[in-house]
């Protein structure tokens, strides 16, 4: 490729350990690197303004062509803690459900346990914007990212996605996987993995280096979120993606 390959990441404390050894690593010579909310980059990397990206993974049904390029993910064989259905009554008394509008991967898994898994029958409601405050009563909500990691200390009852999927199915969940939209040269995928590795194999560098109070980031990247594209989590992503058909 002659020019440098668009990447863009999500923008959340879970993705620094996979963009940590980015920094001054050579592979930054032939990239440019841009990060935003999920939602936000799928459509990026759906449009073609950008090559790569750590994208949810319930998009890969709308891409004409995808390749999954590297050996990391962001996700979990059991409690993710920021991917939770948060609210002030127990399940069965949820009337509402506000839809985190940054996630593409946690709204369709929501659905599929809320149909499946907890047979409830609910009010979905999609949102544009912050709607946090509005998780109240029966009205409960979907959250990802750093706000579910501070939603935690707000809300009495908190159901996490990962944990209800990995009851459900015996399976891992991905949530999101680096992926092209073209193929891409060999070098690059290597030097990229390498980096991606970095941060990985580094974890106390990582949280050195990202000063958080609301939740304990070292039992977020090591217990929580599950960085390795394991086998298992293949499986549990195809299993989730035949759902999504
Ligand atoms: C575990 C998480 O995974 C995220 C969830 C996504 C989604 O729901 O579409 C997409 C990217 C990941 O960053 C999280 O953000 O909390």
């Amino acid at each position: 490729m002659e020019r440098k390959v668009k990447v863009a990441a999500v923008s959340y404390l879970n993705t620094k350990p996979l963009l940590f050894g980015f920094r001054d690593h050579p592979v930054m010579k032939m990239m440019d690197l841009s990060v935003d909310y999920p939602a936000k980059i799928a459509q990026q990397l759906i449009d073609g303004e950008v090559d790569v990206a750590l994208v949810p993974v319930a998009i890969i049904p709308k891409m004409k062509e995808y390749h999954i390029i590297a050996d990391f993910c962001i996700g979990a064989d059991g409690p993710v803690a920021s991917v939770c259905l948060f609210s002030e009554v127990p399940l069965h008394e949820i009337k509402r459900i506000y839809l985190d509008y940054q996630s593409r991967t946690s709204v369709a898994l929501l659905k599929l346990l809320v149909r499946d898994y907890w047979k409830l029958s609910v009010e979905l409601i999609e949102t544009t914007d912050d709607y946090q405050d509005k998780i109240k009563g029966t009205d409960a909500g979907l959250v990802i990212g750093d706000r579910a990691l501070e939603q935690r200390k707000v809300s009495p009852y908190i159901y996490d996605l990962a944990e209800n999927w990995v009851r459900f199915t015996s399976l891992p969940f991905v949530f999101a996987a680096w992926i092209s939209n073209k193929p891409l040269p060999v070098a690059f995928i290597q030097e990229f993995n390498n980096a991606s590795s970095i941060g990985i194999n580094n974890i106390p560098g990582v949280v050195a280096e990202n000063p958080y109070s609301v939740y304990d980031l070292t039992t977020y990247y090591t217990q929580n979120i599950s960085y390795p594209l394991t086998p298992a989590k293949r499986q549990g992503m195809q299993q989730f993606l035949s759902y999504l058909r």
